[in-house]
């Protein structure tokens, strides 16, 4: 799958994301931006196509001018539409004014998105590309730790506020350009936020994973440049696989959701205001390895091993806030992945061993919130 290129002092290593709809390039390395314009010509996106940029109002101000700058001086024509950063521009009011600006633009179904940008603007921008003029192609370019998550696979979407992205498509990108060098300028909650997918992918796939992070975790916090490409290079190969096997999750792509029945409805209770995905999900997926103890006979030191690790990414183990289990079991009973009003997890019988369970009683769930609640 590696091939990693050496060109003018820059290592760009390209991965292949083998989805059925479309296959596709994941680029990875440090300083890549310059590549853009690049890349978009090697994808046959000629410069009289019209490219609209898509981003947010934290990531604006900081790259937007360059990226203009060099698009421009290779000959496109570019618009941009500035979106408010965070979790609630994940909505219809958002995405309707995307579509305002798109059209105010002339943008037509030769028309090129480019989302740049955390999960957030990778899913809405993405959303947008799919409904468009029923289609246009759209580019990843996350800016964001997290987003080497989301901007591979295609699953782009808005959360509606009973329940998260549940208005949504799978919309495969043309690439996905991640440069590392983003994530310099990413506030510390973000970076830690982050670290719960990568963990996640580690916990899903295999147990060298797991302990090339426990290895590594100083360097990561400490944002060492080579060593993040080289977390993100792994998450990605982790998420290509799964994805490449079943590109709109009719089987084995569930797995992705560990941790998220929980992490999702703390989401939705809190109205996307009080976590963030990845605190969420760090939540979630000791829940989950509390679940597997409980539901798989999975060795205790589960629970142990992943709160450690997790909290050796500074991220949180516990439920902070009263909530009522009611509400929360409210949003889990209408998770995306139940089936028949059952509760459905994403459970573990030991690292690298996960599997969907349909059917887990609420008493079950109830027991792992209160342990959640009281930190026990
Ligand atoms: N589609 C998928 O498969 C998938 C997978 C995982 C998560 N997600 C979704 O992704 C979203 C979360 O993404 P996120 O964590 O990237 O959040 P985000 O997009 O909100 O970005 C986090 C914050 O960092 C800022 N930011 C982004 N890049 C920056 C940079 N380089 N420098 C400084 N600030 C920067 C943003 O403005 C924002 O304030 C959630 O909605 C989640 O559901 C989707
Ligand atoms: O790509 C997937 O599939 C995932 O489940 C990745 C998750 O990390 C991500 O949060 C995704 O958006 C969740 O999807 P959903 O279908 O549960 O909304
Ligand atoms: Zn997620």
């Amino acid at each position: 799958m590696l091939t990693g290129k050496e060109q003018r002092g820059f290592k760009m290593r390209e991965l292949r994301v083998q989805t059925k709809s479309r296959p596709y390039s994941v680029f990875v390395g440090i300083d890549l931006l310059t590549q853009l314009p690049i890349l978009l010509l090697r994808h046959e996106v000629q410069t009289k196509q019209k490219l609209f940029l898509v981003t947010d109002s934290h990531v604006y101000p900081l790259y937007a001018n360059g990226i203009l700058g060099s698009l421009q001086a290779a000959g496109y024509d570019v618009h941009i539409a500035v979106i408010p950063a965070g979790e609630k521009s994940k909505s219809l009011e958002t995405l309707d004014q995307l579509y305002s600006d798109a059209i105010k633009a002339g943008l037509d179904r030769s028309s090129v998105v480019l989302a740049l940008g955390g999960g957030v603007v990778g899913d809405l921008a993405g959303f947008f590309a799919a409904s468009f003029m029923r289609g246009i192609p759209f580019v990843q370019i996350p800016t964001t730790l997290l987003a080497h998550d989301s901007s591979i696979g295609g699953k782009v979407g808005i959360n509606h506020k009973l329940g998260k992205n549940y208005m949504g498509a799978f919309h495969q990108p043309l690439f996905v350009l991640f440069d590392v060098k983003f994530l310099a300028s990413l506030p510390e909650r973000e970076l830690v936020s982050g670290f719960a997918e990568v963990v996640k992918h580690a916990f899903i796939w295999d147990k060298q994973f797991v302990a090339w992070l426990e290895g590594n975790n100083k360097a990561l916090m400490q944002r060492d440049l080579p060593i993040l490409e080289e977390a993100i290079y792994q998450g990605c190969k982790v998420k290509i696989s799964v994805v490449s096997d079943d590109e709109r999750e009719n089987g084995i792509r569930a797995i992705l959701n560990y941790g998220h029945t929980i992490g999702h409805a703390l989401e939705s209770v809190s109205e996307y205001q009080f976590y963030t995905h990845g605190e969420a999900i760090s939540i979630g997926m000791v829940g989950a390895a509390m679940l597997s103890v409980d539901v798989l006979d999975a060795p205790s030191s589960l629970i142990q091993d992943t709160e450690t690790l997790l909290r050796k990414f500074s991220l949180p183990t516990r439920i902070e806030n009263n909530w009522s289990d009611e509400a929360l079991l409210q949003v889990m009973k209408r998770d995306k992945k139940a089936k028949l009003g059952n509760y459905t997890f994403v459970l573990s019988e030991e690292v690298g061993k996960t599997q969907v369970v349909n059917g887990i009683s609420e008493a079950k769930i109830r027991e792992v919130l209160q342990k959640l609640k009281r930190g026990g």
